[in-house]
């Protein structure tokens, strides 16, 4: 029996194979014609050895002998057009499935990402949707044949020979009750096996990613114990599966010896009694092949297929995610455009926030206006709520509570492609991608030009020391920009913040240590930002940021102090003693998230 989930994935599965019915009509079309051969094929022989050789009569057998031949070819041949075509159906499904779980993945929300480990998405794009693409279309296409195969040549049995095909018969329940056991205990096993290897490459995923710190903290003896933790699990399930596997293997390939035996023995008497011909008990023999190799390989196919239903089930939970703006009322984006085409304030009031919705907040009635034109300063110790606030605007986060308000719309209601030409953000984690430095500025954006490529680098002061590199604009930089210095990274991403454009820059900006002639020229650049645009900024050089129109110190997600610099000197509080901290040291410092 199928289980109702089942039935859903299979259900999902047909909505993309669906695109490719004209190829699999064609594979199908061939099952009759493989069917009419099997039949056809025992009934030849019974006439060739009944007509011909029994009675001695050669005239015509040669004939015969060349229509079976021509009867296994078509078999052949249409055996092969099947599997073709179904297979490619399958195969092309799969492929249409990856792109739209891809294009679904990349619409996650942040709490997505943040609970799940990317080697575990990185195992559903690939090791399930392998064995989808493998165990489930195979296992499927064989099961549908045999099945087929296997019930047209018991209905030719009883044709020739009813008794010695009710023996046959006698054989179908016991297997099929152990079948049916055997499945449930391979699905549990299948599905283990799915996510003790989901989490093992998460987790390897990490290490290989984080081997540095590894080898630097001497934490390989860890990393490998618990490495090995996930891949026991695996190998038990595995094992177990196998265990499983042989036996049923084994025990129905006992019971087909012993129905052979038993129809050997009971056909040889019917022979000798004249009940039924010798044609009759050689093609019974022979066609009993084609009854217990499928039965016999139903037990595979349905490993194959539980394996890929454990496979589905883990898809399927990736499709359910809610996607970030999936049933949330969002104003229609024709009737904001033109009210959102210039930025004209921002305004918090009253928001509280916290992650995942469930935990302690970590802004709590957090108010402040930002008008065009104007300066925002976020400043505060670590863990204050400074790049939450950040993430809020920008919509990496949506559950706020309170209200949020930009150009007077309620930000919750506004779909994120209506505002992201309003935004540019420069986040604490520099990203660079394997390609060059024109790439990294521009991303690929059609609209900025090459031009606009240089204009942003000179803005931000990068301009100069990307010519002094051997290609120039088009020096490729290595994995997480390896070949350039901590600093010359953050300034390629701060030429990206200039070259997107945006009319508010919000620069939630990196605390990496570089050197002191690229701090300055960073400082420079920010400097000439605040000068220029409106930005809302968390800078770790109060120097920087003297000059705002507006600062909000905040502590423990709550502002303890807003005004502008003179201002907060003259409340002589929290603000004071951070400037008094770095004037006695270095910048405040704050954790990179
Ligand atoms: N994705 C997250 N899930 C859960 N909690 C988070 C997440 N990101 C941040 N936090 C918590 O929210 C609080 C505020 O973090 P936030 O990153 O806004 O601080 P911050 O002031 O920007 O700190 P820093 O200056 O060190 O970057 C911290 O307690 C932090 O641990």
């Amino acid at each position: 029996m199928i289980k109702s989930p089942d039935l859903a994935y299979l259900k999902h599965f047909y909505y993309y194979a669906s695109c490719y019915k004209k190829t699999a009509l064609i594979g199908l079309l061939m099952m009759p014609i493989s069917v009419a051969a099997n039949v056809l094929f025992p009934w030849l022989v019974i006439q060739v050895i009944d007509q011909h050789l029994t009675p001695g009569k050669y005239a015509g057998l040669m004939f015969l002998i060349a229509v079976m031949v021509v009867v296994l070819i078509v078999n052949y041949i249409a055996d092969g057009i099947y599997t073709y075509c179904l297979r490619m159906t399958g195969q092309k499904a799969v492929f249409d499935m990856r792109m739209a779980l891809f294009g679904r993945i990349l619409k996650l929300p942040r709490t997505y990402f943040d609970k799940t480990p990317a080697g575990v998405t990185l195992s559903r794009l690939t090791s399930d949707l392998e064995a989808i693409g493998e165990s489930f279309v195979l296992g499927v296409l064989n099961l549908v044949k045999d099945s087929i195969n296997t019930l047209a040549v018991l209905i030719f049995m009883f044709f020739i020979n009813w008794q010695l095909a009710l023996l046959v018969l006698l054989v179908f329940p016991p297997v099929l009750l152990l079948t049916q056991y055997v499945r449930n205990r391979l699905r549990e096993m299948y599905s283990i096996t799915r996510s003790s290897l989901a989490k093992g490459t998460g987790f390897l995923q990490e290490c290989l990613l984080g081997v540095k710190t590894v080898q630097l903290y001497g934490a390989e003896e860890d990393v490998e114990s618990k490495y090995q933790g996930y891949t026991e699990d695996f190998l038990r399930a595995q094992l177990k599966t196998n265990k499983y596997d042989a036996t049923l293997f084994s025990i129905i390939t006992g019971i087909t010896s012993i129905t052979i035996g038993l129809i050997i023995w009971y056909g040889s008497g019917k022979v000798l009694e004249g009940i039924i011909s010798l044609g009759v008990l050689i093609a019974f023999i022979n066609t009993l092949e084609k009854v217990f190799v499928p039965l016999r390989d139903f037990t595979s196919q349905i490993a194959a297929i539980q394996r890929s239903f454990a496979a589905f089930e883990h898809i399927e939970e990736l499709f359910e995610e809610v996607l970030e703006e999936q049933g949330r009322t969002l104003l229609p984006a024709d009737t904001i455009k033109e009210k959102l085409a210039n930025f004209e304030s921002l305004e918090f009031k009253n928001v509280r926030f916290r992650y995942g919705g469930t935990g302690p907040y970590v802004l709590d009635d957090v108010s402040f206006r930002l008008n065009k034109g104007e300066q925002l300063a976020l400043v505060g110790t670590t863990g204050s709520g400074k790049s939450t606030i950040i993430r809020i605007m920008s919509k990496t986060y949506m559950d706020y509570q309170g209200s949020i308000l930009l150009n007077g719309l309620e930000l919750s209601s506004i779909p994120k492609d209506s505002m992201s030409h309003l935004f540019s953000l420069m986040q604490q984690d520099v990203f660079l991608f394997e390609k060059n430095i024109q790439f990294n500025i521009s991303l690929g954006a059609p609209e900025i030009s090459n031009d606009a490529v240089i204009d942003a680098a000179e803005y931000v002061y990068a301009h100069d020391f990307i010519l002094e590199l051997p290609d120039q604009y088009q020096f490729e930089l290595k994995k997480s920009g390896s070949n350039l210095s901590a600093g010359q990274a953050q300034l390629i991403s701060f030429a990206r913040v200039v070259a997107q454009g945006g009319q508010v820059m919000m620069l939630d900006e990196a605390t990496s240590s570089v050197d002191s002639i690229t701090e300055n020229l960073i400082q420079k650049a920010i400097g000439r930002l605040f000068e220029e645009k409106t930005v809302i900024a968390i800078a770790h050089r109060l120097s920087t940021i003297r000059h705002s129109d507006q600062i909000l110190v905040l502590n423990q997600g709550k502002i303890v102090e807003q005004g502008n610099h003179q201002a907060l000197l003259a409340i002589n509080g929290v603000y004071s003693r951070l400037l008094n901290t770095e004037v006695n040291n270095s910048p405040i410092l704050t954790k990179s998230t």
